[in-house]
């Protein structure tokens, strides 16, 4: 055998373990289910299927009844673990299955006669909160992939709102999609499963079309009043959505949130509460679920515990800390991913053709460069980014800039930040001239991305990176603080 072919190991795992594994930039890893039956964050895998992993991908393969995989490449780390809260995770989905149950029942007036008296059976709308690492978005993909398996055609709604995360889009997007069949786990570009892409592609069954805005920056406390609009925004595409079809609203709702908004120092405590009501309130959350942290808990509790369900649920031993660099490479990772889509090069002596095609290892999309004018595009950056420090105003001015006033940014304008720089397009003004007004801007959903890879200011020229060839001459974009470089 060739020095670097890696060699592959099979592992027994009992009823109920996990065996975990982290992997380095560059390398893949195979794992073919040889026997039984195994998932990876709820997805089920099926028996004889290779799934691969790549950029730097880190999970965790679970079996209830115990199976035996293979496993080929050379993970930093694995192992296998005997504990794991996957009971505690099971016992809530079979919860808020109940829940769904009732309150399809409740809304077709087939409830149990004994039972008629209740009419506030309500589906589960769960927001999930914890300090950063805690396995928030794990949770959340377990129970979205236990619902959709659950055999009862469920199309539950996950809302994205951590913009660190960047759900189905780009890094900053704060997004809600319609989820209707499992979300693999393959790389962390598409944690969330994978949106609708320009590919000509067979995928398209398990691609998921999200409403998506976009914030613009890793951190919420960077403008917490645009967190604040944008959450109540998706809210209320969420609730007229649910208002067309009640029937499918009984799926309920699952909300990820930024750590922000689980821990922080005493100074960030109001802004953390301010967008906790904006989500309770948005989502009319009814179940909050609080990974691993009794303080949390018991501020929760004291906060909502009158109103709604507050659930301390246990942390997985098996959460990876991630730090400040590993996620800058994950939203390089997913810039990357969807300009030219992913593919992810099995271990050698594994071939192709042997992978599972669920998990989205092999889409090539192809970007379109194209040169416009700087008149073609309209930019804005949202607030206070762009605001001169107090001491450079002029003596005697006052900083009139609001931290949700649109700003316009010209490329010409040496200094600009966008070079390099990520762009939201965003959805058309309302043509109704009177329907327009001062922030529309904020409220506009984003209907693509771009990277200005290219500035021409003495020829007024930009060339901008677009995942495909539609004009955006004309159109609206947002900067943020996000900036990516084709390497
Ligand atoms: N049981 C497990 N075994 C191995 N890796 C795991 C396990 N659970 C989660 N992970 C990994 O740990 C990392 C962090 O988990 P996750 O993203 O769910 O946490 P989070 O609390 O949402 O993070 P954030 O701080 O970004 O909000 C991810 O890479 C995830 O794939």
């Amino acid at each position: 055998m060739p020095e670097d072919t890696p060699e592959t190991k099979e592992w027994v795992l009992e009823p109920e373990t996990e065996y975990r594994f982290e992997l380095d930039p560059g390398t893949s890893l195979a794992v073919k289910l040889s026997h039984g039956h195994a998932e990876i964050f709820g997805f089920e895998l099926v028996e004889g299927q290779t799934y691969v992993f790549g950029a730097e991908c880190k999970g965790a393969i679970f079996t209830w009844q115990g199976c035996i995989i293979e496993v080929t490449g050379h993970p930093s780390t694995d192992y296998v673990s005997e504990e794991t809260p996957m009971n505690a995770y099971g016992n809530l989905h079979v919860a808020f299955e109940q829940m769904r149950v009732r309150a399809l029942q409740t809304l077709s007036g087939s409830l149990p006669p004994d039972t008629k008296s209740d009419v506030n059976a309500e589906p589960p709308r769960v927001l999930i909160l914890g300090p950063e690492n805690s396995g928030k978005t794990s949770v959340c993909k377990i129970l979205v992939n236990y619902t959709v398996r659950a055999g009862q055609e469920w199309t539950p709604l996950l809302i994205n709102l951590d913009p660190n995360e960047g759900g189905w889009s780009a890094p900053g997007a704060l997004s809600v999609a319609p989820v209707s069949s499992p979300l693999p786990t393959s790389s962390p570009a598409n944690t969330l499963g994978t949106a609708a892409t320009s590919a000509p592609t067979s995928l398209s069954s398990n691609a998921l079309l999200p409403l998506v805005y976009w914030y613009g920056h890793p951190e919420t406390r960077k403008n917490p009043l645009l967190m604040d609009r944008l959450i109540r925004n998706l809210g209320e595409n969420v609730r007229e959505r649910q208002e067309n079809d009640p029937r499918g609203s009984a799926a309920g709702i699952i909300v990820d949130t930024p750590s922000s908004l689980g821990s922080g120092p005493a100074s960030s405590t109001e802004h953390r509460q301010r967008l906790i009501k904006a989500c309770v309130e948005s989502f009319r959350i009814n179940v909050i679920l609080v990974v691993g942290h009794e303080k949390l808990n018991v501020e929760m509790q004291r906060t909502y515990g009158s109103l709604l369900t507050v659930v301390k649920i246990p942390k997985s031993g098996g959460v990876v800390e991630l730090d400040h660099g590993y996620r800058e490479r994950v939203h390089s990772y997913q810039m990357h991913t969807y300009m030219y889509g992913q593919v992810i090069q099995p271990p050698a002596g594994i071939p192709a053709s042997s992978v599972s095609a669920d998990t989205f290892t092999d889409i090539i999309l192809s970007p379109s460069s194209s040169v416009i004018s700087f008149d073609d595009l309209t930019i804005y950056r949202i607030g206070a980014a762009t605001m001169a420090p107090s001491d450079a105003l002029p003596v005697g001015a006052k900083r009139v800039v609001s931290e949700t006033q649109p700003v316009l940014v010209s490329p010409s304008q040496p200094g600009s930040g966008l070079l390099n720089a990520v762009l939201a397009l965003l959805s058309p003004f309302n043509p109704d001239e009177n329907e327009r007004y001062d922030e529309e801007i904020l409220d506009l959903t984003v209907v693509g991305f771009l990277v200005i890879t290219k500035l021409d200011i003495p020829q007024r020229k930009m060339t901008v990176l677009a995942p495909n060839q539609g004009s955006v001459i004309g159109k609206t974009a947002i900067v943020g603080s996000y900036e990516w470089q084709d390497q």
